[in-house]
């Protein structure tokens, strides 16, 4: 059967700033973004089902996470204390690759051109 890549996009609204810059640096100050999220998984596509696997199962898995971090100050959650793109990043796929191993990629938005992409590695 032909493996195929889908993925499924998460958008959150959380405050944040960075404590690991200059004072002068402007996210050092509070400030907020809407981020979009990009959770995505290859597989075998299942020839009687004719997906890789259900939508519905990704969000299962992380709705929890983008719950925890929605409306939310991101440097008072455990692990996002210094919550660039890279570290969300980080976040979601050592939460996720548990229990979605066919997990290969996750993006993180923190606007249309701020965008970090981490496969693992
Ligand atoms: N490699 C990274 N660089 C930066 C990160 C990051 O997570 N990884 N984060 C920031 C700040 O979050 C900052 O809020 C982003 O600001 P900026 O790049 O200026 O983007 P804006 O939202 O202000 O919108 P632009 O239109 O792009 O100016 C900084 N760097
Ligand atoms: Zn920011």
């Amino acid at each position: 059967m032909p493996k195929m890549k889908i993925y499924k996009e998460f958008k959150f609204d959380s405050a944040h700033w960075l404590p690991n810059v200059p004072p002068t640096h402007k996210c050092a100050n509070m400030h907020g973004h809407t981020y979009y999220i990009e959770i995505h998984v290859e597989d075998e596509l299942d020839p009687k089902l004719g997906w890789v696997i259900d939508f519905n199962d990704v969000r299962r898995v992380v709705d929890p996470l983008v719950d925890q971090l929605d409306h939310k100050v991101l440097n008072e959650i455990e692990g996002l204390e210094n919550p660039t793109a890279e570290y969300i990043a980080l976040w979601f796929w050592n939460q996720t690759k548990p229990a979605l191993p066919q997990l290969t990629q996750v993006v993180v938005k923190e606007n249309p051109s701020n965008v970090c992409v981490y496969s693992g590695e």
